[in-house]
């Protein structure tokens, strides 16, 4: 059965939307950032705890991260010889991403209303993700380990009782991935309509 809805705007970005990794060299005005932070923040969230800020890092300032980065695999290759080459690509990888956009939790000492700020948080991202793909913007959600490292967090000001959720490389895509295929829902649904006896 086709639905109606299945034909929307709004069902074919859903769909289309796809991960970037590989990004156009094209600068991304920091306007549009914003303005599509500011309509993602009309995220669900529950108690209107407003748990979010964001630490946007472009330019040269996308050095400081990339040096991190670059530290960090050298430390992990053993071999001599290849330590700086892949020091170097790493170094490259970062700089090459357009925006990087650091999403902060201010983590409330309450666990169940961390947990709820924490899911806020991921539709906001969801938002801001499909609002960029609308624009023409691709992004990558990088949940790498650099987001509790010590280094990264000073670098980026985020400081105790703040968690990075996400870090998201934003650019215009220079390749789209193809779609996974997903398990239709209708698959996983459990339908209940009868009282129970
Ligand atoms: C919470 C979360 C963390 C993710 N972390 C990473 C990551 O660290 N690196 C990465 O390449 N993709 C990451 N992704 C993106 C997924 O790998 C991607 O959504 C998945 O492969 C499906 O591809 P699609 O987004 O193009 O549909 C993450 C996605 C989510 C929701």
């Amino acid at each position: 059965m086709t639905l109606e809805t299945t034909g929307t705007e709004l069902a074919r970005i859903v769909k289309e939307r796809r991960t970037v990794h590989q990004f156009e060299s094209k600068e991304v005005e920091l306007s549009l950032i914003q303005e599509l932070l500011d309509t993602s923040v009309w995220a669900p969230n529950h108690r209107l705890t407003q748990p979010w800020r964001f630490v946007s890092v472009k330019g040269e300032g996308r050095s400081r991260i990339a040096e991190i980065a670059r530290k960090n695999v050298e430390k992990r290759e053993s071999d001599p010889a290849k330590r700086e080459e892949i020091g170097q690509k790493f170094y490259k990888r970062f700089m090459n991403v357009p925006v990087i956009l650091v999403v902060v939790q201010k983590e409330n000492p309450n666990l169940a209303v961390r947990e709820d700020d924490f899911a806020a948080i991921c539709c906001l991202i969801q938002n801001f993700s499909l609002l960029a793909w609308e624009q023409g913007l691709g992004l990558v959600w990088e949940s790498y380990p650099l987001l509790t490292q010590a280094e990264f967090r000073e670098t980026l000001g985020i400081g105790p009782g703040e968690r990075a959720v996400a870090s998201l490389h934003i650019g215009y895509p220079a390749k789209v991935p193809p779609a996974q295929p997903r398990t239709p829902a209708s698959e996983l649904l459990t339908v209940i309509d009868t009282p129970s006896s």
